[in-house]
C-alpha cells in the first residue's frame, strides 16, 4: 500500500488546499464580516495583521493573514539576549567533499528549541538570502507556558521519529515521520511530544520567499503533490490573559526572550493566506518512466522555493524518493555518476535507498550526506555492480522506505556543529564509496594494443 493516509486524531481538525485564501473562526461570528478592521472587531477582539510578504508582492504570490485574538501580540517586555549552545548561527565552512553523517543522536533532555542543530547552509537571513539545514532531537516538551517564532525563515520539517504536536497561533498540527510541516517565520507556536516520545528529524529553513508547489510543465494538472492534500489547521484557543507567557525567537541565529502576561494562543478566528500547514508524503503521486532511461530527481519535487532571479533555479526543492515501481528497460536504473551545479543535501526517514549501500557505516534512517556543488558522486560501487547485473523485470523499489533531498542552488557550507561537534562523519566515505570502482573497459583489440591512439 503505497498511501500512508494517516488517520486525523479526533482533537486536530484541518482544513485544506495549499496557499487558498482561507477563514475559520471557533466562535461562529468572530470574523468580522466584509471587512477587516471593523471600529470594534466582535466578541472585542482585537485585529492583526501578519504579512508574510511585502503589501505589494504580486497577487500570486502576496500571503497576508489577519487574525483576531484577545490581545495583541505587541503587549510583551523588551527582549533579551538568551544564551544559547546549540548550533543556530549561520557561520560555514566551505569545503568540496562529499560528505555523510551516521544517525544523528536523540538529544537527551532538550526540547525542541535547545534541540535544533543547524548542520549545514548558505548565506544570511538578515539580507533574506540563503537556507539552513537543521537536525533536531528532544525528549522534552517545550516548557510549560514558553512559545517560539522564527524571525529568519520559514522552516520545513521532516520528522523522523516520533510525533510533534505543534500549536500554533492558527491552531494545532499534528505531525508524525513521512509527514512534514511548514511554519512561516513570524507565526508563534510551541512543539509538543506525543506521548512523551521522543523526537528526530530534519530542517530546512529558507531565508528568502515562501515554498510553492513545483510547475507541472507537460505533466499537467494534477500530480506530485495536490493541491487538495495539504492540511491546514482551524481556529483553536485560549483564554489566557493572567500568567506570563515567554515568548523565544530565532533573530538571525540568535536567541531571544521576552514575556507577556497573556497566551499566544489567543486566536479566536483568522482569515488569510499566510499559515502553517502539513502533508502526509504518502499521498505523493509519483511519476516515473515507463520507457527507458533515468529521469531528473525534480520530477520528485514535494515543494519549490524559487529564486526570483532565475526561474526553474530553486533555492531550495524539497525532494523525495518514495515507494515506485521500476519498469524501464535496458537501463540503469539508479541515478547515474553526476556532478551538478546544485547542492543536494540528503536524509532517510526510513529504510534504504536506491544507490547507496545502508547498514553501519552506510547511509542509514536518520543520517544525512552532502554532495556540494560540483562534488562528484552517484552509485556506491556495490550498488553499481547490483544495477549494472540485474534482470531488469518490474520492481517495486523503495517499499517501507523514504529518503528525501534539500536541493540548492547555493554553494553550501558546513557549521563547526555538522564537521566536527556533532560527531557524526563518516572519515571514509568517499574513499569507501567510489575508491573501489573497478575498470570494466574492454576496447577493440587493436586501441588496446595502443592503436588508435590509445596508449
Ligand atoms: O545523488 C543522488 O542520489 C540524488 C539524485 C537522485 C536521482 O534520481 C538523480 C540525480 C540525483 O542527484
Ligand atoms: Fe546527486
Amino acid at each position: 500500500m503505497p498511501l500512508t493516509n494517516f488517520e486525523t486524531p479526533k482533537r486536530y481538525s484541518y482544513q485544506t488546499g495549499f496557499l487558498a485564501n482561507l477563514e475559520t473562526e471557533a466562535i461562529p461570528g468572530a470574523l468580522p464580516i466584509g471587512q477587516n478592521s471593523p471600529q470594534k472587531c466582535p466578541y472585542g477582539l482585537y485585529a492583526e495583521k501578519i504579512s508574510g510578504t511585502s503589501f505589494t508582492a504580486p497577487r500570486w504570490e502576496n500571503q497576508q493573514t489577519w487574525v483576531y485574538r484577545i490581545i495583541p501580540s505587541a503587549s510583551h517586555a523588551a527582549f533579551e539576549a538568551v544564551p544559547c549552545d546549540n548550533s543556530l548561527e549561520a557561520k560555514f565552512n566551505y569545503i568540496p567533499d562529499q560528505l555523510r553523517w551516521d544517525p544523528f543522536d536523540v538529544n537527551t533532555d532538550v526540547d525542541w528549541i535547545r534541540g535544533l542543530n543547524m548542520v549545514a547552509g548558505a548565506g544570511d537571513p538578515a539580507l533574506k538570502n540563503g537556507v539552513a539545514y537543521y537536525i533536531y532531537g528532544a525528549t522534552r516538551s517545550m516548557a510549560e507556558k514558553t512559545a517560539f517564532y522564527n524571525s529568519d525563515g520559514d522552516m520545513l520539517i521532516v520528522p523522523q521519529l516520533g510525533a510533534l504536536d505543534i500549536w500554533t497561533e492558527m491552531g494545532r498540527l499534528l505531525v508524525r515521520p513521512n509527514e512534514i510541516c511548514v511554519l512561516p517565520r513570524g507565526i508563534r507556536y510551541r512543539v509538543d511530544l506525543v506521548d512523551n516520545q521522543p523526537i528526530r528529524g530534519f530542517v530546512l529553513e529558507i531565508y528568502n520567499g515562501h515554498f510553492q508547489l513545483p510547475e507541472l510543465g507537460p505533466i499537467g494538472s494534477n500530480c506530485l503533490a495536490n493541491a487538495r492534500d495539504f492540511q491546514i489547521p482551524v481556529a483553536v484557543y485560549t483564554y489566557d490573559t493572567k500568567s506570563t507567557w515567554t515568548v523565544y525567537t530565532k533573530f538571525r541565529g540568535r536567541l531571544f526572550c521576552t514575556s507577556q502576561t497573556h497566551t499566544p494562543f489567543d486566536v479566536v478566528a483568522w482569515e488569510g493566506r499566510y499559515y502553517p500547514y502539513k502533508y502526509d508524503l504518502g499521498r505523493f503521486n509519483t511519476i516515473e518512466t515507463i520507457s527507458y532511461d533515468h529521469p531528473d530527481p525534480s520530477l520528485n519535487t514535494v515543494l519549490t522555493a524559487t529564486s526570483n532571479a532565475h526561474p526553474g533555479t530553486a533555492i531550495a526543492d524539497f525532494v523525495i524518493f518514495p515507494p515506485r515501481w521500476l519498469v524501464a528497460e535496458d537501463t540503469f536504473r539508479p541515478p547515474s555518476y553526476h556532478r551538478n551545479c546544485m547542492s543536494e543535501f540528503m536524509g532517510l526517514i526510513q529504510g534504504s535507498y536506491i544507490a547507496k549501500g545502508g547498514g553501519k557505516g552506510g547511509f542509514q534512517a536518520a543520517g544525512a550526506s552532502l554532495h556540494n556543488c560540483m562534488s562528484s558522486h552517484g552509485p556506491d560501487s556495490a550498488a553499481f555492480d547490483k544495477a549494472s547485473n540485474e534482470e531488469l523485470v518490474p520492481v517495486k523499489a523503495s517499499v517501507g522506505s523514504m529518503a528525501f533531498m534539500f536541493e540548492s542552488c547555493y554553494m553550501v557550507g558546513i557549521t563547526d556543529w555538522g564537521l566536527t561537534k556533532c560527531s557524526k562523519l563518516q572519515p571514509k566515505y568517499c574513499e569507501e564509496s567510489w575508491g573501489g570502482l573497478r575498470d570494466y573497459f574492454q576496447p577493440p583489440r587493436a586501441a588496446a594494443n595502443g592503436e588508435n591512439g590509445v596508449h
